[in-house]
């Protein structure tokens, strides 16, 4: 069954908003895990905005599940803090400096040999690498070619297209997805996924690892509470 890793995220958003400690992004890492989710997933940005790096080191002492740190590895700061931290998998973003959200993928012909190198980087020290793609052919042949174990289909695409329709929304993601698994890779997906638009997604991707979601679950858990809302996610994966 696919795993979901919550993006706890913007409970450090809603910390960081008025000094102090509340919520406590610690406790809503051990209640995710306690509430049946299957990992947990931050996004430390250079700016702190929201998950601090003090945060990712808090969590790792805590976590009973897979831990998985996603961000931008052209920052030496993000993969000093993976190494230290040694999460079960990174997740590698080609973010630019002061981006708002993640919004692309990587281009994995033209970074190849920066991507080969920094994969390694990680690999050698026992983390499993992911890496943020689009789902276009080309870049998960691309990616096959880096050594990283798994990709990280980019999901914002999918989520706004199922709107409007949602067989050509899944479309790109179930080619890019056949693809990834005649080559070995993993997949992971994730960005703007929520309750209408999860379980579509789920089945229609054959071999999806994981998902990790963060904004639209948290929203939902304002309204339906932190629990109920991390048992209907899972509900949509079984
Ligand atoms: C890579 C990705 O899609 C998510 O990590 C997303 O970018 C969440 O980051 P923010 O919470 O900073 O928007
Ligand atoms: N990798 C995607 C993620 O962690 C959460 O994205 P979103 O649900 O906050 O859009």
């Amino acid at each position: 069954m696919t795993k979901l890793s919550v993006n706890i995220n913007k409970f450090a958003t809603l910390r960081n908003s008025r000094g102090g400690n509340n919520p406590d992004v610690v406790k809503a890492a051990i209640d995710a895990q306690l509430f049946g989710a299957d990992g947990v997933t931050i996004h430390p940005r250079p700016d702190e905005r929201h998950i601090r790096y003090q945060d990712a080191r808090d969590i790792k002492k805590i976590i009973t599940t897979e831990f998985n740190i996603e961000g931008n590895c052209r920052e030496q700061k993000f993969i000093d803090l993976v190494l230290e931290v040694k999460p079960d998998q990174v997740t590698l973003v080609p973010d630019a400096e002061g981006q708002l959200t993640s919004d692309h993928g990587w281009d994995t012909i033209t970074h190849a040999h920066y991507l080969r190198e920094t994969i390694q980087v990680f690999r050698n020290a026992g983390i499993r690498v992911s890496i943020f793609v689009d789902p276009v052919i080309e870049m998960i042949n691309g990616a096959a070619e880096t050594g990283t174990d798994r990709i990280e289909l980019y999901t914002e695409g999918y989520a706004r297209e199922y709107l409007i329709n949602k067989e050509q929304a899944i479309a790109p993601y179930r080619t890019a997805a056949i693809r990834a698994n005649e080559l070995g890779l993993g997949i992971n997906a994730g960005h703007d996924l929520d309750l209408q638009n999860l379980a579509y997604f789920a089945q229609h991707i054959p071999g999806l690892l994981e998902v990790s979601i963060g904004h639209a679950l948290i929203a939902d858990a304002l309204y339906l509470g932190y629990e109920n809302t991390i048992q209907l996610y899972k509900r949509q994966l079984a």
